[in-house]
C-alpha cells in the first residue's frame, strides 16, 4: 500500500507533506524570494508574459468568447490585463487573438488604457496560440519592437484574479529550475473510467494537485519545446510544464497558488467573478461633507452608524471644502464608494462638485463609481413639491453620470427631532446605502430613496 493520508482525505491550502509523497523531482514549496534574494517590486529579471485569449469559450455556451463577455460592463480580460500590467516588472504583455477580435481587444486596450500590450494573431489551439506569442518574443524576429525576455510568464486570459505574489514567485522559482506553475489541491477526486462506462480505477486526491497558471519559463526551454514538440502535442496538449519536460528535460517547480486563480470557464464562473470584484471595491467607503457644521455634524452621525453597521468596511470621510487634498488622495487609493451629506438642504451643489471632481479624475474608468446623494429632510416640514423635484433633478443628472460609470442614487434620510427615532432613520440610511454599495445596480441609478 502506498504512503499516505486515507483516500477520503480533504486536500488541505497548502498541500500536505508534498514532497514526501511526490517524486523528489516534482514538488516542494517555492523557493522563498528572500532566498532567491530578491522581493517583489525589485524583480532582477527581464520578463515578459504571453496570454492566450483565442479560444471560443464553447463550455460557457454564449455567444462571445468568455474573455470578452462582460462583468460590470467591462469585458473580462480587461482585468487580466490590469492584474499583469500593474506588475511594474513584467515590460511586455503579448495577447493572442483571433483576426475577427484584433480590432475589438484593440478596442479594448484603447479604452481602458491598457499599457504594454503587444497582440498577435492566434492559433486553433491553445498551444497554437502560446506558440504563436513566444515567437513575437524571440530575437530572430525581423522588424520586432519586442526583445526576448530571460523569463517568460504564460497565463490565461480568463484567470483574472492574479496576484504580484504568485507571479514573483513563479518568476524566481523559474529562473532557479527553467520551469514554474501554480497549482491547487483538487476539489473533487480524479477517477479513470473502463471502457464499457465503469469504475476502472480511482486515484488518491490528496497525492494530486490541480495545475492552474501562472506558470513561468526560461524563455529558451519552453521556446525550445514549443519548437520541438509534436503536432499531435499542438493539437491535443493542456499542459505547457509537460511540453518542458518532455522535450527539454525540465521538471517544473510547483508553486502553491490562492483560491482565486482558478480558470473562467462556466457561466457560474462569470457570477463568481462578478461577486468577487464587487467585494473588492466595496472595502471602501468616503462620507463627504462640507465643514460648516462642527462636531455635531449629521454627517459624522451617519459615518459613525454605518462603521458600526458595516464593521468589515473602511469608512474614511473627506472634507469637500477642501477638495484638494483629502478627498484627491481618497480618490488616488481608488475609494470607489462616496456618500455626499447634504444636511437639511435639498439641492445637490455639493454632489454636483463630488461629482465634477470625480468626473475630472477619471476614477471611473475600470470599474463603476457609487455615489449616494444624502439629503436629510423633516418630513413634517418638508413638502411633498420639495422632494418630488429633487427627484426630477436626480433622474436627469444620474442619467448622465452613468455615461461616466458613475452611478448616482438620491437618500431622503428623515430628520426628526426626537434622538431615537433620528437613530432609526441613520440605521436604515446605512442599511440602504450599503445594499447601493455592495449590489451596484444600474437599475437603481436615479431612484430616491427614503430612510
Ligand atoms: N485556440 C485557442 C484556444 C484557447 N485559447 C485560450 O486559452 C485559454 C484557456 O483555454 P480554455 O479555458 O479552454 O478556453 P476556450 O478554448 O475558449 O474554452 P472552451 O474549451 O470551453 O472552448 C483561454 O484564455 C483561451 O482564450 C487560445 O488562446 N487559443
Ligand atoms: O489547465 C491548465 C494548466 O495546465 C491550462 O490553464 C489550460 O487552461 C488547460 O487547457 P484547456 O482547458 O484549454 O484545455
Amino acid at each position: 500500500m502506498e504512503p499516505g493520508p486515507p483516500s477520503g482525505s480533504r486536500p488541505t491550502e497548502q498541500g500536505p507533506c508534498l514532497s514526501g509523497l511526490l517524486g523528489a523531482h516534482q514538488a516542494a514549496p517555492a523557493s522563498s524570494p528572500s532566498a532567491a534574494g530578491a522581493e517583489p517590486g525589485r524583480c532582477p529579471l527581464s520578463v515578459a508574459a504571453v496570454l492566450p485569449a483565442g479560444g471560443c469559450g464553447e463550455r460557457m455556451g454564449v455567444p462571445t468568447p468568455k474573455q470578452f463577455c462582460p462583468i460590470l460592463e467591462r469585458p473580462l480580460i480587461s482585468y487580466t490585463l490590469q492584474a499583469l500590467e500593474r506588475v511594474c516588472w513584467i515590460k511586455d504583455i503579448v495577447v493572442a487573438v483571433t483576426s475577427e477580435n484584433m480590432e475589438a481587444m484593440n478596442s479594448i486596450i484603447q479604452k481602458y488604457q491598457h499599457k504594454r500590450i503587444s497582440l498577435v494573431e492566434a492559433g486553433g489551439t491553445r498551444h497554437r496560440s502560446i506558440f504563436n506569442g513566444l515567437k513575437a518574443l524571440a530575437e530572430d524576429q525581423p522588424d520586432s519592437k519586442l526583445s526576448k525576455p530571460e523569463v517568460v510568464i504564460i497565463h490565461d486570459a480568463v484567470r483574472p484574479f492574479v496576484e504580484e505574489d504568485v507571479l514573483f514567485k513563479v518568476v524566481i522559482a523559474a529562473k532557479e529550475h527553467g520551469a514554474a506553475g501554480a497549482i491547487r489541491p483538487l476539489v473533487s477526486t480524479v477517477i479513470s473510467p473502463s471502457a464499457d462506462g465503469c469504475l476502472d480505477h480511482s486515484l488518491e486526491r490528496a497525492r494530486y494537485r490541480a495545475s492552474e497558471m501562472p506558470q513561468a519559463f526560461l524563455f529558451d526551454v519552453i521556446y525550445e519545446a514549443y519548437q520541438q514538440c509534436s503536432d499531435y502535442d499542438l493539437e491535443f496538449g493542456t499542459e505547457c510544464l509537460q511540453l518542458a519536460l518532455k522535450y527539454c528535460h525540465t521538471n517544473a517547480k510547483l508553486v502553491e497558488g490562492s483560491p482565486d486563480l482558478w480558470k473562467v470557464t462556466y457561466k457560474r464562473d462569470l457570477y463568481a467573478a462578478e461577486s468577487i470584484i464587487k467585494e473588492r471595491i466595496s472595502q471602501e467607503i468616503c462620507v463627504v461633507m462640507d465643514t460648516k457644521e462642527g462636531e455635531e455634524h449629521i454627517g459624522l452621525l451617519l459615518e459613525a452608524v454605518l462603521k458600526c453597521e458595516l464593521n468589515h468596511v473602511k469608512i474614511t470621510s473627506g472634507a469637500l471644502q477642501h477638495a484638494g487634498s483629502d478627498l484627491q488622495r481618497i480618490i488616488s487609493e481608488q475609494c470607489y464608494n462616496f456618500v455626499c451629506v447634504n444636511v437639511m438642504t435639498s439641492d445637490f451643489q455639493d454632489t454636483q462638485k463630488l461629482l465634477s471632481i470625480l468626473e475630472e479624475s477619471n476614477l471611473s474608468t475600470l470599474y463603476p463609481v457609487v455615489v449616494v446623494s444624502v439629503h436629510f429632510l423633516d418630513f413634517k416640514l418638508a413638502t411633498l413639491g420639495q422632494k418630488m423635484e429633487n427627484l426630477m433633478w436626480i433622474r436627469g443628472f444620474a442619467k448622465e453620470m452613468k455615461r461616466r460609470n458613475i452611478l448616482l442614487c438620491g437618500l431622503l434620510v428623515c430628520y426628526p427631532q426626537d434622538e431615537q427615532k433620528l437613530q432609526e432613520s441613520l440605521k436604515q440610511a446605512a442599511i440602504i446605502i450599503a445594499a447601493l454599495i455592495k449590489e451596484r445596480n444600474s437599475g437603481l441609478v436615479g431612484q430616491l430613496l427614503v430612510a
